[in-house]
């Protein structure tokens, strides 16, 4: 039987360092700021961003959460982010994703200064992260939280095979990069792949993000595999499960995460973390 990374557990852990970090900046008298702009009503957007500010209140960053009409035109909602790209109480900028029709993500992702741009979405720090200069630069909170995991587990990471299953700009893109980073041998596979198990099945280490339910079973999963399941997907009872069939690949794996309490907590995590370290690189240059 694998081992479960539980995901709520490092999350608490980390948090816990991030309050201390959060201390030793009020004692210069500095207080993080994070701004999460949330367009519309979609309703899994609207609990992902009242997490987020009950967890950054929680360990005292000053959380401001910007309700935007649906109807808002991408040239508003840049305006609005160019103010908090100049507000010096703001260290932290994020824009709530998915995006309504009239509102082309990428210029707002190129809106959001790369200083303040603490989803790593922005091409500037996107690219950093492809050449592997990553000093000062924000990474995307989910595939940094999953490499929380690699490091808590103490998985090595140097000469392996990693499979990504997904090729998003949230994760599967930013993640692929980090592993290349650390030395894996990495494969980004997709929806237009051609017999996606025969490469699953060599991964030793296995992560997935394609939103489909289940997806993934024990005959994809190599023996001994890491498995890392970055879905949120819907049974047909309504119930929250992941890419991967957690009872069958459980039996098969050496690690893997489960969902809920897997990746998800580590990403909110990680956007706390990160808005603090963001505040303390602002810190540096201007003290
Ligand atoms: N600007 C961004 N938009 C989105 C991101 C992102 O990183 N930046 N990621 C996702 C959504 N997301 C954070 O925004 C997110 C999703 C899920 C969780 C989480 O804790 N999930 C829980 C289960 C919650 C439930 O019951 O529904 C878990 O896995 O245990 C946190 C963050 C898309 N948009
Ligand atoms: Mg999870």
């Amino acid at each position: 039987m694998a081992t479960i990374m539980d995901g709520k557990a490092l999350a608490a852990e980390i948090d816990m360092r991030t309050a201390n970090r959060i201390q030793r900046l009020a004692d210069q008298g500095i207080t993080p700021g994070l701004v999460v702009i949330l367009v519309g009503k979609d309703p899994a957007s609207q609990i992902y961003v009242r997490n987020k500010e009950r967890r950054a209140k929680k360990l005292g960053i000053h959380s401001i959460v910007r309700n935007l009409p649906e109807t808002i035109s991408e040239k508003e909602l840049i305006k609005i982010i160019q103010e908090y790209n100049e507000d010096p109480t703001v260290h932290a900028i994020l824009v709530q994703l998915p995006l309504p029709e009239q509102i082309n993500e990428f210029h707002v992702t190129m809106a959001i200064s790369p200083t303040k741009d603490v989803d790593g979405f922005n091409p500037f720090n996107l690219g950093k992260l492809l050449i592997n200069k990553t000093d000062q630069t924000p990474i995307a909170c989910t595939p940094q939280g999953i490499m929380s995991f690699f490091k808590k587990y103490q998985i090595n990471l140097d000469g392996k095979k990693a499979v990504m299953v997904g090729r998003s700009t949230i994760v599967g893109k930013p993640m692929a990069a980090l592993l290349t980073n650390a030395n894996a041998t990495v494969t980004i596979a997709h929806s237009h792949t051609h017999h996606l198990s025969e490469l699953t099945r060599e991964a030793d280490i296995l992560i997935v993000a394609i939103g489909v339910a289940h997806y993934i079973k024990a005959e994809d999963v190599k023996p001994g595999a890491v498995v890392i399941d970055v879905g949120m997907d819907r049974d047909s009872n309504g119930k929250l499960v992941g890419d991967v069939d957690f009872e069958s690949v459980e039996k098969k794996a050496s690690y893997i995460t489960p969902v809920p309490k897997g990746v998800g907590p580590m990403t909110i995590t990680t956007l706390i973390s990160q808005t603090v370290t963001m505040a303390e690189w602002s810190s540096e240059k201007n003290g």
